[in-house]
């Protein structure tokens, strides 16, 4: 049988269907507590719009009750005016889209229908304990006229029984994507291909999209990215310059460089790494440092580590902190 051309050097080709999306915002707003600045959001914007990015994920609808509005930056609950004071009506193709977390969102109050929002995608982000309450949720935004996602966090924790009940569950509900999500950064490539081919047995009947999103603490977030690409995610998740919470995510600026679609274009985002992330380092921090490649090891949430980072004269006693966390797993 003669091979599909597109099969024999598949990176040098390209699948139309795959999307980007950035979460630089949300993901790193658990860096800073989402006090990011209004330019540097619509510096971001530009960016996304400038380089074809498909989404960009601007923040979390967080609840009000949960969360004080006061200790928080605009972006961890994503008000309509806000965002708008950013992006106006969004007159571009850009897709905008927010996360909401089960159990700390009120999805049945918050959320605007789609005609009077400048919102796209709704993400609900859930444990595997809180598949019900995310199943109502992407009803409830469905039903709103929003585009739906379904990010199952800390996979890496859930046995397969648990991963298999919420994802027959999952695949009921109108989600167009269910995203494999690695929270502790914690799984190998071998794992992720395990993941997508699981998940796309049950997305893809139902014509819906798998998706990764990857966090770097063992320095897999890039490569377990592309694994997943290779067995078939179509969509994918990816912050400038990695922003993200500990370790971080997979480096936007790789990612558009490994992909081969024309329509997206590079230089723009390095554009924003010299004006925007390099500042924003001498003022937070994020990387694969050892505490986060320890909790990785050991498919822990970065919690700890994070903490561990927190004192500049501790960041470097890795004996401590290793002696400390094997300990108490
Ligand atoms: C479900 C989301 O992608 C949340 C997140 O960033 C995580 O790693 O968990």
């Amino acid at each position: 049988m003669t091979p599909d051309p597109k099969d024999i050097a598949p990176w040098i080709t390209y699948r139309p269907e795959l999307k980007v999306l950035d979460c630089t915002v949300r993901d790193g707003g658990l860096v800073n507590d989402h006090h990011f600045s209004d330019d540097f959001v619509k510096a971001l914007y530009h960016t996304c719009v400038e380089a074809g990015i498909d989404y960009m994920e601007i923040g979390y609808k967080a609840s009000k009750r949960v969360f004080q509005r006061d200790r928080f930056g605009t972006w961890k609950f994503c008000d309509e005016d806000d965002v708008r004071r950013v992006v106006g009506d969004n007159p571009t193709s850009l897709k905008l889209a927010a996360m909401m977390d089960a159990g700390k969102s009120d999805w049945k109050t918050d959320l605007l229908p789609k005609d009077r929002s400048v919102f796209d995608m709704i993400r609900v982000a859930f444990y595997v304990h809180q598949t019900v309450e995310a199943c109502e949720m992407i009803k409830a935004a469905h039903e709103k006229g929003y585009e739906t996602s379904a990010n199952l966090m800390a996979v890496s924790q859930a046995t397969e029984v648990e991963i298999e009940q919420c994802l027959e569950l999952v695949a009921e509900t109108p989600a167009q994507v269910v995203v494999v999500v690695d929270s502790f950064g914690a799984l190998y490539t071998e794992q992720i291909e395990r993941l997508v081919k699981k998940y796309l047995g049950y997305a893809k009947e139902r014509g819906k999209e798998v998706g990764i999103h990857a966090h770097n603490n063992q320095q897999l977030a890039f490569a377990n990215t592309i694994e997943a690409i290779i067995h078939g995610a179509n969509r994918v998740d990816a912050s400038m310059g990695g922003l993200g919470r500990g370790a971080g995510n997979c480096p936007m600026e790789l990612l558009i460089g490994f992909l081969r679609n024309p329509k997206f274009r590079i230089r723009p985002i390095y554009q924003f790494l010299q004006d925007w992330i390099e500042p924003l380092r001498a003022e937070v921090e994020w990387g694969p440092y050892v505490q986060y490649n320890i909790t990785g090891q050991l498919n822990l949430h970065p919690r700890a580590a994070i903490e561990a980072r927190k004192n500049p004269e501790d960041r470097n006693k890795y004996v401590e902190f290793y002696d400390r966390v094997t300990a108490e797993s």
